[in-house]
């Protein structure tokens, strides 16, 4: 069946230089090796160059043309909620200072059949990939709308310092804001044994040190921790969007978020677009 066939994406990464779907490439170990080893010590590794530039022009060509159809989204959110902290805690601790998020969303379901960007996330080379860099089983989530997303941010638009809910996500940076936009993260912020609750107020009060401002140019692919390491995208300056893909991948075959998590992120429960492929994989693990 032709929707089942994996996608091609040799016209858009650049396989030369990240040839992961050869297993038998020693240049695929080393990228996996060094990958592991950057995991290890920082919580994030990045592939500088995973779109080649032609690749780069046509995933941003595809989310200009897309861009009318993005969810916006305006919120303030807490990092830890409320009801979990010390009552004692005063008003003006930074636990109790909401974080912004403010930005617009194409969820998955704008990326139809033809889509480019589709045929990188389902692409069947990266799982297995990350699964190697990891050390567990991953999969491609099904979810009609948070598979694959793209975010938009300029003019000021930013999503504040948090930890995300899943352990670990990848992203793929496609353009650059005029000015801002920087991925800060902070290594190894906590972990099963410690909250890590100091260096997280150390950080919202501008006195930590470990902050790092994660160079990335477009094209750059980076897997990182999010639920370990607090992070933020700073605010992006200037009327060009800073555009980021996200991709989503679970342990298990099959995953879908619930309905609150898609009116959530995308302000509707009904898809616009089905994959067939992912499709084909959700009734494979039922
Ligand atoms: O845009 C990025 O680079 C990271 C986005 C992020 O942290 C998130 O969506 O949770
Ligand atoms: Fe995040």
């Amino acid at each position: 069946m032709s929707t089942m066939q994996a996608p091609d994406v040799s016209h858009l990464v650049d396989l030369e230089r990240y040839p992961i779907d050869d297993l038998a490439s020693p240049k695929r170990r080393e990228l996996i090796e060094n990958a592991k080893a950057s995991l290890r010590e920082s919580g994030l590794a990045s592939f500088p160059g995973f779109l080649t530039e032609k690749g780069l022009a046509t995933c941003v060509a595809e989310v200009e043309s897309l861009k009318s159809k993005a969810y916006a989204r305006d919120l303030l959110r807490f990092i830890y909620p409320q009801e979990t902290l010390d009552p004692l805690l005063p008003a003006d601790h930074p636990f109790r200072k909401p974080q912004p998020l403010i930005q617009r969303m194409l969820s998955a379901d704008i990326f139809d059949g033809e889509s480019e960007l589709r045929k990188i996330y389902e692409w069947g080379g990266l799982p297995p990939f990350f699964a190697e860099i990891l050390d567990q089983s991953v999969h491609h989530i099904v979810d009609p709308f948070l598979s694959l997303a793209v975010i938009m941010m300029n003019n000021g638009q930013t999503h504040d310092w948090h930890f995300d809910g899943n352990d670990w996500v990848v992203t793929l940076l496609l353009q650059r804001p005029e000015s801002g936009g920087e991925f800060e993260f902070v290594p190894h912020t906590r972990d099963k044994a410690n909250p890590g609750l100091d260096r997280v107020e150390a950080v919202l009060r501008g006195t930590s040190e470990e902050v790092i401002s994660v160079s990335q140019d477009a094209g750059t692919l980076v897997l990182f921790y999010g639920d370990q390491s607090l992070h933020r995208v700073a605010p992006s300056n200037g009327t060009r969007d800073r555009m980021v893909a996200a991709f989503s991948y679970d342990n298990a075959p099959g995953f879908v978020f619930n309905e609150k998590v898609h009116m959530n992120a995308s302000g509707r429960t009904t898809p616009l677009y089905v994959s067939p492929r992912l499709s084909a994989m959700a009734d494979a693990a039922n």
